[in-house]
């Protein structure tokens, strides 16, 4: 094995008594790493940990790391070192809780699938060309289960008018030759990660891509509560054709944690210019453009909605945002907020 077929390898330098090595699959703080030397698995080094602040700071599937080897091959490596990254997707972690979860790093496109069954819709397409775009990867996407849309031809222009200039590819994974567009499409050494909801086909569409030759690779999957096989831990597999293919975790919703909204509505931003205020948020204004501009039949109503809502959300986390970053300060420099007060009445007390 070659580390070079894992991908455009990192420049970075690698530290005297390590070695390079690209992260292929996570299982439960449980990482994959291949090297030059081979595949190995591998822990982050307690070092890693004690600086940790958040999870950005934690190897993900895709990483390039330095590691040092183990001495025998069964042993653990461990990783030392994760080089600078190139791109990096983020999704708002499962539940109640505001942290960043990392779904995969290095990615050269993300591929946002949806079928084109009842699972269509045009706002999440939104949301996730959001979160794509500012990812720093390019994106596609990938419209699955053609054999169950209804008005084919209507669905691929409504998707290629939101999309604008990125590639569109429509699959049918139920022919024989459904993914030959898709496997034209990835090329030798990228990074492609799949993303989409639950069922909208990725491991499908993967497996069909690669065939018989990942059978020993395959991602770990497990029965959830209601019998059905979910992709549970995330893995980087190399096609026959030498590209790269992270399967994602299907996610029920995307929330949103890094985004970049305006780049995804160049449309309704086109017709804000025309505002009479500047800072004019659509909604009761007076003089506004874009509502004019959706009464006159200009803009769709939808584009208006999914733009303000993907808005009021993206401030809502810039906000909540803050205020984590300023409690982990707080953890890392009083080990608590309570501590902190604690010290702070102490310091006072001395000052009086
Ligand atoms: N009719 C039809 N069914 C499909 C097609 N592609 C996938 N399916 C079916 O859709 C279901 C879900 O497919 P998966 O590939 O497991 O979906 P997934 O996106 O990987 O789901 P998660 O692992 O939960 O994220 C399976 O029953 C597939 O057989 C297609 O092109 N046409
Ligand atoms: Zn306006």
């Amino acid at each position: 094995m070659k580390l070079t077929e894992y991908g455009n390898t990192s420049t970075q330098n690698v530290v005297a008594g390590l070695t390079l090595a690209r992260v292929t699959a996570l299982n439960h703080q449980q990482y994959t790493i291949v090297t030059d030397a081979g595949q190995f698995s591998a822990q982050v080094a307690g070092r890693m940990l004690n600086f940790a602040v958040g999870p950005e700071d934690f190897p993900t599937v895709g990483d390039w790391v330095q590691v040092r080897l183990p001495d025998t091959p069964l042993d653990l490596a461990t990783i030392e070192r994760l080089n600078v990254r190139n791109t990096v997707f983020l999704r708002k972690g499962a539940g109640r809780g505001h942290e960043a979860q990392l779904v995969a790093a290095n990615v050269d496109w993300l591929l946002l699938c949806m079928s084109l069954d009842g699972n269509f819709n045009l706002r999440r397409l939104e949301r996730y060309l959001a979160v794509a775009a500012a990812s720093g990867a390019q994106a596609a996407v990938v419209l699955t289960k053609a054999d169950l849309a209804q008005e084919l031809p209507a669905q691929e222009l409504a998707v290629q008018y939101i999309i604008g200039t990125a590639p569109l590819i429509v699959c049918d994974a139920s022919r024989q030759d459904g993914v030959a567009a898709l496997a034209e499409f990835m090329q030798s050494g990228l990074t492609y990660a799949f993303l989409g909801s639950s069922g909208v086909g990725k491991s499908t569409l993967i497996n069909q891509l690669s065939g018989e030759q990942t059978q020993s690779t395959q991602a770990v999957r497990t029965k959830d509560a209601h019998g059905r096989h979910t992709t549970t831990s995330r893995q980087l597999l190399r096609l026959g054709n030498g590209s790269l293919v992270i399967d994602t975790p299907g996610m029920r919703e995307l929330g949103l944690v890094e985004a970049d909204v305006d780049a995804t509505f160049s449309d309704v931003l086109a017709f804000a210019a025309g505002c009479r205020f500047s800072d004019c948020t659509h909604q009761q204004e007076p003089g506004c453009a874009v509502r004019q501009a959706v009464a006159d039949g200009h803009l769709d109503a939808g584009r208006l909605t999914g733009y303000l809502q993907l808005r009021a959300e993206q401030a809502e986390n810039v906000a909540l945002r803050g205020k984590t970053r300023e409690n982990a300060k707080i953890d890392r420099m009083f080990g608590s907020k309570k501590q902190m007060k604690a010290m702070m009445k102490v310091a006072r007390r001395k000052r009086r």
